[in-house]
């Protein structure tokens, strides 16, 4: 069993629709699961009372009662106004109750009505009446409700969907158990729960989904700069497009972007979104150290190696730089090359790694498993062993912090062109610079980089380049958001 914040929930909820599971289905199952664990608890030819709220937890709770009536005598209390049953799903389960007539129906407003209520010809009674949508100490008419569920405490058996209503206020209900779905959440400590599965598929704990990009794409402030700020370091004597294109796909996420390349390749550069900076000559050397942690200074994160060469004064450079720099980093191309022979430096720091499958071999000398859990296991081992976020490329990308592994499906066959690899630094890097962990920022970039390549590709077939994935950026995170 895996115990989950709500966050994560909220996570699955999202990426479950994408896989296409919808929330009739999710409800429908919950539902069904409480009946049937309340069935092979107590049986049959019981008087069963459902007290429901007006959002989907009580909505679970006009599906159980459903299910409940077909062997049972079933009466919903619904407490709260009709018009406010608020989701589609909740509000399709309840128009099917009101056509029912082995269900009875009572519609409870005013707390006066539910203080007179007599309960005691119940053997059971739910508690649908506030779920993981709780803000705050329960609110009339739903706190004279659970005080009323209260009274019955230790004489009616009394079973919660999810949670005890009002939890975690003081003023919650006494439930004998309650029944919540799929995963244990780790905010809930103190009551006794029995785990139900509703159809949420495997794929979930592992698979990276819009949501993920939804959650990271956290803006702060109306103010420039409050949405980030990233540096990108990179660009040789024979290179300068590599820095750019990392650039030009971070530009569209954060406040500023800023690049630091040497002198022949800064004067290449004509974008008048980034902020170019430059050191002396054709590559970095040690010397350039000090002014880069200048730059370092005025950002929140960096990325380091894109075109930036494996000659030996670089190396020195990018191997000071990554010691030095305590900010998050994106370390990418020749710097995955470089620091191969540095790997002890990268412990206790919040970095992503972003090889492909060459790039990991060279880095650990292992080559990559073809299946997937495999790939995810090795990748895993990995990352705990340097202490670092490895995202490894590939048709279906890898990633791990050491703790837990994930993966990402989105992208296709072009994205072979060169360039697409930068695009994905500079994207992760973005993500560190809005103040994600290392996890998080690379699973939201490469699924954001990924879905972009797919629209392009809708666009334009496979023949397309890693500029237009970049371009691409704000459409494609436009359509998750909106998701
Ligand atoms: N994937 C999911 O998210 C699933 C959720 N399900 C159910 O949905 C529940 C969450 O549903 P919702 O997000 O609609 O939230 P809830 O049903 O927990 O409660 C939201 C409603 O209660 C009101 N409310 C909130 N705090 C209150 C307070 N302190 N006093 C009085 N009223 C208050 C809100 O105005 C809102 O109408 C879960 O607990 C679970 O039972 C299930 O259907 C299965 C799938
Ligand atoms: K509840």
């Amino acid at each position: 069993m895996i115990t989950m914040k709500i966050e994560d929930v909220y996570i699955w909820d999202i990426n479950a629709r994408w896989l296409g599971v919808t929330p009739y289905q999710l409800m429908e199952n919950a539902g069904a699961s409480v009946a049937r664990v309340i069935e092979e608890k107590f049986g049959k030819n019981l008087k069963i009372a459902v007290f429901c709220g007006t959002g989907n937890n009580g909505g679970d709770g006009f599906v159980a009662a459903r299910h409940l009536s077909y062997e049972n005598d079933v009466t919903v209390f619904l407490i709260g106004e009709e018009v406010k049953i608020r989701s589609e799903e909740a509000k399709l389960n309840w128009n099917i109750l009101k056509n029912l007539d082995f269900v009875k129906i009572k519609v409870l407003k005013d707390s006066s009505q539910i203080r007179e209520l007599d309960l005691s010809e119940f053997d059971i009674i739910v508690d649908a009446l506030l779920g993981a949508g709780t803000r705050g100490k329960p609110r009339e008419p739903i706190k004279s409700a659970i005080e009323k569920i209260n009274e019955y405490s230790g004489k009616v058996k009394i079973v919660s969907i999810d949670l005890p209503s009002g939890y975690p206020s003081e003023i919650r209900v006494k439930a004998d158990f309650a029944v919540t779905f799929q995963w244990d959440k780790e905010e809930f400590k103190d009551f006794k729960r029995i785990i139900a599965k509703i159809g949420y598929p495997k794929e979930l704990k592992y698979l990276v989904g819009p949501a993920h990009v939804k959650f990271a794409y956290k803006r702060k402030g109306e103010h420039k700069g409050q949405n980030g700020k990233l540096l990108i370091i990179g660009g040789s004597e024979n290179y300068y497009g590599a820095p750019v294109l990392a650039a030009s796909a971070a530009k569209h996420l954060v406040d500023l972007v800023f690049l630091l390349l040497p002198q022949n390749a800064a004067r290449r550069v004509n974008d008048p979104d980034l902020i170019v900076r430059e050191v002396d000559g054709l590559n970095f050397t040690p010397e350039h150290i000090k002014s880069a942690l200048e730059l370092v200074e005025k950002v929140d994160a960096i990325v380091i190696g894109p075109g930036i060469g494996v000659r030996e004064e670089t190396k020195e450079f990018v191997k000071g730089i990554i010691e030095r720099v305590e900010k998050p980093i994106v370390v990418d191309a020749d710097g995955l090359k470089i620091i191969a022979e540095f790997k002890d430096i990268l412990k206790g720091k919040e970095i992503v790694l972003t090889p492909h499958a060459g790039e990991f071999k060279l880095l650990f000398g292992e080559k990559v498993p073809e299946d997937l859990v495999e790939k995810g296991k090795v990748v895993m081992r990995r990352a705990k062993e340097i202490g670092a976020t490895i995202l490894l490329k590939g048709k279906y990308d890898v990633i791990s912090d050491g703790k837990v592994w994930l993966y990402n499906k989105t992208g296709n066959r072009g994205m072979t062109t060169g360039g697409t690899g930068d695009v994905l630094a500079g994207t992760v890097g973005a993500f560190l610079a809005l103040g994600n962990k290392a996890l998080k920022a690379a699973a939201a970039g490469a699924f954001l980089v990924g879905f972009a390549g797919d629209l392009v590709m809708e666009e334009k077939g496979e023949a397309f380049t890693a500029r237009d994935v970049a371009e691409k950026i704000p459409i494609a995170l436009k359509k998750i958001i909106e998701f």
